[in-house]
């Protein structure tokens, strides 16, 4: 039974506190451990969610409690039924908004609720798993959120919810840390982002390199963790807490910022990063250096040509807001629907930063990630229509993407590097979660994207008569390998998230190309 899967010790050291080892030397992909919530609900910041099943609501109250909810369905999920007894017994409703779509901090206190109500219901648990764990709150009460949390969050559970009898303000607030500290992102049964307390999950340290990866069945949001890499008996289980494919400064300051310590892992530590190049720029001054971090551990160090002739050199403050710059025109890009004018724009938009980034810098590759799923599938760049020139186009897109995806996330991780990006960018709005969520699929699909590309040329050269059938049987055999491989991590996804359906996909079309290989 996957339930009794537990492949791990936690140990504890002053760097990290607690942490997960492996107790046995574990291959890559096997199932380590499985957790269920100890508690899920909205993320700061939501715009209002229905309370059942997290999708956007207008206008739409549960007929008890007056908070929203999409249906009696969903005003009857168990999820919402110990709240719901609270708001309607202190009659405290929520206030429509003028704006649904826009963030409600009343529902900030929603997820703090459900982990309060469920230590009453949980006691033991709470004791054992949720009680030991890190909440930085000397960090926390010298933030802003500490603030709006007392006044969102303690003051509106404890005096207009009239919990005051059942819980104190430093029980609030520490329920504010854990989920602060530990929650991650998950997306919901309807596709939209929630938060959630995986206890054992929680005692994982980050690694900028991960070597575990994480699913989250979509029934009873069980989370199940393998191996991303062969793991052995003693080492740590890393889990990545950012957004994998961002710059060294960008990871590091969301860290700082949002789990309270600078992560100094080795690819922090090198100023190429693997040598995957994430943060490297051209050099403008001459033509033979690049510009790296002196020192990538002091977020305050200068950058610096690598050409000792050459030394041009400037500020980390400069960098910070080159980077913040750039990145808030790849956003809108990530806005634009997805056609031609898409493809466009993002082509002209690499032309234009072609001679200060490194080809294969962060906020490049995520316009190339785009630009790879792109090709291929909208109207006027239909995977048939593609000259072969363009086929080539998306196959080197695809190539540098898997290729930077395994100097940094080792294994099967790549497939998930979107799994973890809790409070990353754009997602507070509901249509950019749509498009988040397809994100998450175009990014599990980037062995799928490379497949078609490499199968049409293959053909292509075929019927130009450029190659003979002998050849084209062995060029076909790298798309094979593509599919096989997507399927197979795919596979141990849920089947009915998008990842699942593009693995059954990916799956179905890998059979049909073996046939048609067979047949020649
Ligand atoms: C989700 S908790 C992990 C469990 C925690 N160590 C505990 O004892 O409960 C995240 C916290 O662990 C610590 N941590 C995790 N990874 C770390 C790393 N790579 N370097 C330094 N501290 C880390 C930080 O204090 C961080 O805020």
């Amino acid at each position: 039974m996957a339930q009794d899967v537990c492949s791990y010790d936690v140990a504890r050291n002053d760097k990290y506190g607690r942490y997960l080892t492996a107790n046995k030397d574990i291959e890559s992909g096997e199932l380590i451990f499985t957790d269920k919530p100890f508690a899920y609900g909205p993320k700061p910041d939501s715009p209002p969610l229905c309370l059942g099943c997290y999708c956007p609501v207008a206008e739409s109250l549960c007929a008890r409690c007056g908070w929203p909810a999409c249906g009696a369905e969903c005003a009857a999920a168990p999820a919402h039924a110990a709240e719901c007894a609270v708001f309607a017994r202190a009659r405290v409703r929520f206030q429509p908004p003028d704006d649904w779509t826009a963030s409600a901090p009343q529902l900030d206190c929603i997820t703090p609720l459900r982990l309060l109500l469920a230590k009453e219901s949980n006691p033991e648990r709470w004791a054992s798993e949720l009680a030991p764990m890190e909440t930085h709150t000397t960090e926390r009460q010298a933030r802003p959120t500490w603030t709006a949390d007392q006044v969102n969050v303690v003051t509106f559970l404890l005096e207009h919810c009239r919990l005051g009898d059942r819980f104190d303000k430093e029980l609030v607030q520490q329920v504010c840390g854990i989920l602060e500290v530990n929650a991650v992102e998950i997306p919901s049964r309807g596709g939209f982002s929630i938060r959630a307390v995986y206890p054992r999950l929680a005692i994982a340290a980050h690694s900028c390199v991960p070597n575990i990866v994480h699913t989250i069945l979509q029934d009873d949001y069980q989370v199940q963790v393998r191996a991303a890499t062969s793991i052995k008996a003693g080492q740590p289980l890393h889990l990545c807490y950012t957004h994998v494919l961002s710059p060294t400064l960008t990871r590091r300051d969301f860290l700082l910022e949002s789990k309270f310590f600078w992560c100094d892992c080795p690819r922090c530590a090198d100023p190429t990063e693997l040598g995957s190049h994430l943060s490297t720029l051209k050099c403008s001054k001459c033509d033979n250096g690049v510009i790296l971090a002196t020192n990538p551990l002091d977020s305050e160090a200068a950058w610096q040509c690598t050409d000792k002739n050459c030394g041009f050199k400037t500020s980390s403050a400069a960098m910070r807001k080159l980077l913040a710059v750039v990145q808030a025109e790849v956003d809108q890009l990530d806005a634009l629907e997805p056609g031609a004018q898409a493809i466009e724009t993002r082509e002209a938009t690499l032309k234009k930063y072609k001679s200060v980034f490194h080809p294969r810098h962060a906020l490049l590759l995520s316009l190339k990630l785009a630009l790879a799923q792109l090709y291929g599938r909208v109207a006027g760049y239909g995977i048939d229509e593609l000259p072969d020139l363009l086929l080539e186009r998306k196959a080197e897109l695809a190539r540098l993407v898997l290729a930077a995806l395994d100097a940094v996330a080792p294994g099967d991780t790549r497939m998930r590097a979107y799994g973890r990006v809790a409070g990353y960018g754009i997602d507070e709005l509901p249509d950019l979660l749509l498009e988040r969520k397809a994100e998450l699929a175009r990014y599990s699909m980037m062995l799928y994207e490379l497949h078609a590309p490499l199968m049409f040329l293959a053909r292509s050269e075929f019927s130009a008569g450029l190659i003979t059938q002998e050849k084209l049987k062995e060029r076909l055999q790298e798309p094979i390998a593509c599919l096989a491989e997507a399927s197979k991590i795919l596979s141990r996804e849920d089947p009915q998230s998008p990842e699942g359906i593009t693995g059954q996909i990916a799956q179905q079309s890998l059979e049909q190309l073996q046939a048609s290989l067979d047949s020649l």
